[in-house]
């Protein structure tokens, strides 16, 4: 039952899919039922050649039976022709349009979502799932309807011919073909459990590749090879059972369907003695013997394919139909409310817990606003919340309690776009794509020109090393940006901010990876970017938040003070600890 519903629900995405490409589907159908069909009567057109043409002795005959062979055989080449170009492109198109789609989806998706959903299974899914589907839609589909069409119009064939050979035909056909789809299923599973294999081998190998500092550091490349050579191992020994089956498959299709072939010449030889039927008689029938009995082995081996191929489509769907748990609102303007003029952010009685710990309250009922042009910053100690703060005001979670107000409108108000627009985010981890550091700047504004990426990149301190490197702004920065330094990363991560020139900066911890003269750069060059603008910002290193309006003090979700920082540290026992602590260490 279970089955039945999941190809239904599988085909059902598909025939979304499908549906754009009805012209191409019905052409291919066309391509399909023209060749079967001559693939039908090239059977027929033997029994003419021989009887018509061999036995009666007649040229004549001979040279029509070979005229009319040849053009059934034009027809099925075009047919063949037009049939595997069209359906391959369909199972091309459609997969790329799936593709391309759940991708598309898959970026609307909160944050959340792939915090359940792990998101190097996703990937697998969608390549694997929809290579799958590709060779369902571009072969083993056609391939299971061309040879259901073959297999009818072939029994039909038979039993009009000779309705007791056809009997004895199909008594036969089961004891072929039951041990060659035992051996067949045998031999798929292996190939693809060798394939499962082949690919930890390969997970193994660009582990190891990538993370060849720390193999050779501590000395580990023996009991990498050792173990290396153990997954290689056991791939082969896979691989071995899989050959082995293989080759009983080959045996016993040799065997059985050769026997088959000799049990049928018997019979049939028998009745031609008789003259109960002629020799051409018996070749097509021979002929069509072969057909049922291919067709019956490449459907039955195709439905295997088709039920994975189902699955697959149910699991994209799943993925197609995930809904976003953020939705955004319809305000696309940022218009502060006149009463609002002066609080441009209000968090109000703001409770959260993270989706993955409903136990555990990273804020608890928090409230606090920001002025417009207000320098605010968050202190304390490690996981107190304010990274949450900034994860919220992005709206990449919503809180279970309160809300928080963007210039009077609550978040949910604006649309997604128009709220991100209003934030420059510099995180505590610098991302970098393995682009070029134009493409890595313009990640800001893709609309921007290389003028004001490189003006950008010299406010944040970055030009300079920037200029140094190979290509200069069109080096590629690798994955993950391995070829710069922690703070260089940073500094691209400033002249991003920069870029995007939004009202509101959020700053986590955005100088902590700079040595001392960079950092005093980069604040240098931070600061006027930050008059006139809205600025929140981490810091565990006090130091670089002594200037601010006003340091928000965080623990436990909680806020436990708020002032400057000479009010403080007389009214705050955990900023007084913090502030001796860091000012007396660098004083030694
Ligand atoms: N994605 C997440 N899923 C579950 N819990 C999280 C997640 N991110 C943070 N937390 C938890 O929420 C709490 C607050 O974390 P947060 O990152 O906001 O702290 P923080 O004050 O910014 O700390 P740090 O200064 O170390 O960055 C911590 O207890 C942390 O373990």
């Amino acid at each position: 039952m279970k089955n039945a519903l999941d190809v239904k629900v599988g085909l059902t995405t598909l025939l979304v899919f499908l549906r754009p490409y009805r012209r191409q589907i019905l052409f291919a159908l066309i391509a399909l039922v023209v060749t079967a069909g001559t693939m039908l009567s090239v059977g027929k057109g033997l029994q003419y050649l021989i009887d018509d043409g061999l036995t009666s002795g007649s040229q004549a005959g001979l040279n029509k039976a070979l005229l009319v062979f040849m053009g059934l055989v034009f027809v099925l080449g075009i047919g063949s022709f037009c049939r595997f170009y069209l359906v391959s492109w369909i199972g091309e198109r459609v997969v790329a349009d799936i593709r391309q789609s759940v991708f598309a989806h898959l970026l609307t998706l909160s944050p959340s979502f792939f915090e359940d959903n792990s998101p190097s299974e996703i990937q697998s899914r969608i390549t694997a799932d929809t290579t799958l589907l590709q060779s369902v839609i571009g072969s083993s589909l056609s391939i299971a309807l061309r040879n259901s069409l073959m297999l009818v119009g072939g029994i039909a064939f038979l039993l009009v011919m000779h309705f007791k050979l056809t009997l004895i035909l199909l008594a036969c056909v089961p004891v072929v073909v039951v041990p060659v789809i035992f051996f067949g299923r045998r031999v798929r599973r292996l190939s693809r459990n060798s394939q499962d294999e082949i690919a930890n081998v390969g997970q193994y190998l660009s582990q190891a590749l990538r993370h060849i500092k720390v193999v050779q550091a501590f000395s580990h490349e023996d009991h990498d090879v050792q173990r290396f050579s153990h997954a290689v191992d056991k791939a082969f020994s896979v691989s071995v059972k899989r050959i082995q089956q293989r080759s009983w498959l080959t045996l016993m299709v040799i065997l059985l369907s050769m026997s088959g072939i000799g049990v049928m010449l018997w019979f049939g030889g028998k009745s031609v003695i008789s003259g109960e039927i002629s020799p051409g008689d018996l070749a097509s029938f021979l002929f069509y013997s072969v057909i049922v009995a291919g067709a019956v082995g490449a459907v039955s081996e195709v439905m295997g394919d088709l039920q994975r191929a189902s699955g697959a489509a149910e699991r994209i769907m799943e993925l197609l139909s995930a809904k976003s748990d953020i939705v955004g609102g319809t305000l696309e303007r940022f218009e502060p409310q006149a009463e609002a003029e002066n609080n441009i952010i209000a968090f109000e009685q703001l409770s959260f817990c993270y989706p993955t710990r409903p136990d555990h309250a990273a804020l608890n009922n928090l409230s606090f606003s920001i002025k417009r042009g207000e320098m605010v910053a968050l202190v304390g100690p490690s996981g107190a919340g304010k990274s949450t703060l900034f994860e919220l005001l992005l709206r990449f979670y919503d809180p279970q309690q309160g809300q928080i107000r963007l210039a009077g409108h609550p978040l949910k108000d604006y649309s997604l776009k128009a709220l991100r627009k209003q934030f420059a985010l510099v995180p505590q981890e610098t991302v970098l794509f393995d682009q070029s550091v134009y493409e890595n700047l313009g990640y800001a504004d893709r609309a921007a020109s290389h003028e004001s990426i490189q003006q950008a990149a010299g406010q944040a301190n970055a030009h300079e090393f920037i200029s140094r490197l190979d290509k200069g702004y069109d080096t590629r920065l690798g994955e993950d940006g391995v070829r710069l330094s922690g703070g260089q990363r940073q500094r691209i991560a400033i002249a991003r901010a920069i870029l995007k020139d939004a009202p509101i900066l959020l700053l986590d911890e955005a100088t902590s990876a700079l040595d001392a003269e960079s950092e005093s750069k980069v604040q240098a060059a931070l600061d006027p970017l930050m008059k006139g603008k809205t600025s929140l910002v981490i810091a565990h290193r006090l130091a670089t938040v002594l200037n601010a309006d006003r340091i928000i003090v965080m623990d436990k979700g909680h806020i436990i003070a708020q002032g400057t920082h000479t009010q403080l540290l007389e009214s705050c026992e955990l900023y007084k600890r913090l502030a001796d602590l860091q000012f007396n260490q660098s004083a030694q």
